[in-house]
This record gives C-alpha cells, structure tokens and sequence, in this order.
C-alpha cells in the first residue's frame, strides 16, 4: 500500500511546524525522515498516524483520504509506533500487545483464539515470547519497545509508522528491530536519528529542517558532506565498511571559530 503525504501543513499550538510537504513511500518501502531535534519529525509522524490533523493537504494510503476514514478503518491499514508510546496502567505484556487486535473485533470485542494466535507469534517475532506474563510497567526500555511493536504487528497493518524504533535499544536489537521491519514487507514510513542505521535500512530518506523538507533521495545522495554541515553543523566523512564495503558515515564537529582575543 503506498502512502502520499500531499503539501501537507500541520499547526500546534497555533505554530505552523509543518510546512507544505509532499512525500511518497511506495508499497512495501522502507522510507526514512531525518533531521535535527524539533525539526518537525514527531510533528508530521503524529499527522500520518492521526494524532493531528492536517491544518492544509492530506495524507493518502492508495489514493484515500486517510483523515476521512473511520477510526476502525483506518486503524486496519495503518499501525503505528509513537515515541515514547506507552501506558500508565500495569497491564500484561499479552494485554498490550492484544490491543493491537481491536480494529479486527465486532460485537463484544472479545478476544478469539485466532486473534490470540496473532498476539502470540506477533511477540515471537520480535523475541518476546518470553515476557507475555508480565507487567509492562516492570519491562526495560528496550523490552518496552519490542512489545509495542509486536503490539502494532499484531494490528496486520498495510503501513508501519515509527517514531524512533530504535531509542532504548543496544545496538544488536536496533540491528534487529530493523532487519524485522525489513522482513515485515510492509510499507515503512520512520523517524531514525542514526545516519548510519538509516542509511544502510532505509530505500530513500527525507531530510527535514524546520518543518520543511530539504533533501530528498537515494540515502548517500541525500547524506553528503556539505548536507550534513549545514543541516545538522557535523563534519562528516565517508569511509567503506571494511568487510561489507557499505558507506559508513563518520562524524566530528565542525571547526568552531577561535574566541575573541582577550586584551
Ligand atoms: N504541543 C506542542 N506545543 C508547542 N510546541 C510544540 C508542541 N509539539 C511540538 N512542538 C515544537 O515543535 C517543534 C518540532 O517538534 P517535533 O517533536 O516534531 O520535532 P522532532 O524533529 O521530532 O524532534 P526530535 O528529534 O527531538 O524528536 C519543536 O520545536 C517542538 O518544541
């Protein structure tokens, strides 16, 4: 399933922090957005998901307006994972992951033993079988994460949208986390602050700066040197992997000016 972000705007708190952006992920994409801190990531992911609504354009899944869409519909096509998503209450890990499954229930919304199933290899598939007992609130960072995103695979989305899928993971799982992602064979639109992470996983990034996008392409034509001076004021350099041959991106400060001269 495609999704087109078409000159969206989005507003919060009376600031526009969204301005006019237009992007595509292609079925079964793996798209990536990247920028500095408030740049406008987590705004425009929160618009995709529907936290916010569009102050001007649309967000499209195969053409359809997915702010005009019913919760429940909408809700079957798209799963996503916020940052810092989570709960206050201390349900189970399988309780959690269960809700996934209530855009998929009529009626009473019980539980069937298929949606049980689905729950079931949804934890397998992130390794987290082993945690279906548990209270969520007694989980690591990083076991949080894996659950909420078997919580969204156990929704059978078309799209997956991801704020930060990696935060609190070492670096094996964040290795993982993607590489399930990948697998998935969903339409992937995600924030990633690791360039290197997201250039090796994602098929093209958007480079965003205060709301709006600044580069768009191929990952290493989009991370150039000059780029990332400007955008995030690194100084980078590019170096192969020496068993992969893969681009690796190395980072230092730029140059600061010298002080003032003190008299
Ligand atoms: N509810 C709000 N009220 C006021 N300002 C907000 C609100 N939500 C976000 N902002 C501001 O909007 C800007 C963009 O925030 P956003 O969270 O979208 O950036 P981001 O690129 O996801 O950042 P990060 O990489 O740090 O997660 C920031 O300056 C932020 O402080």
């Amino acid at each position: 399933m495609r999704i087109d972000v078409e000159d969206l705007s989005v507003d919060v708190a009376g600031r526009r922090l969204v301005h006019d952006l237009t992007l595509r992920a292609d079925s079964g994409g793996l798209v990536g957005l990247v920028g500095p801190n408030g740049s406008g990531k987590s705004t425009l992911l929160r618009c995709v998901y529907r936290a916010l609504r569009p102050a001007a354009g649309a967000v499209r899944l195969d053409g359809a307006d997915l702010h005009a869409m019913d919760a429940r519909a909408g809700a079957r096509l798209l799963a996503a994972l916020p940052q810092e998503a989570g709960t206050e209450f201390d349900f189970t890990v399988a309780e959690i992951v269960a809700l996934g499954r209530l855009p998929h229930q009529r009626g009473s919304g019980r539980a069937g033993a298929a949606d049980t199933a689905v729950c079931e290899r949804a934890l397998a598939r992130v390794g987290a079988a082993h945690l279906a007992g548990r209270g969520f609130l007694s989980l690591s960072g990083g076991e949080k994460q894996r659950v909420l995103i078997a919580r969204a695979l156990a929704q059978e989305p078309k799209v997956l949208v991801l704020d930060e899928p990696t935060n609190h993971l070492d670096i094996a799982q964040q290795l993982e986390v993607l590489a399930l992602v990948r697998d998935s064979r969903l339409t992937v639109l995600t924030a990633l602050h690791d360039l290197n992470l997201a250039a090796v996983h994602c098929d093209a990034l958007h480079v965003i700066a205060e709301g709006r996008i600044v580069a768009s392409g191929p990952p290493y034509e989009v991370l150039t040197p000059e780029l990332l001076a400007d955008v995030f004021g690194v100084r980078a350099h590019r170096v192969r992997h020496p068993v992969s041959g893969a681009v690796q991106l190395l980072f230092d400060r730029l140059p600061q000016p010298a002080p003032p001269a003190s008299s």
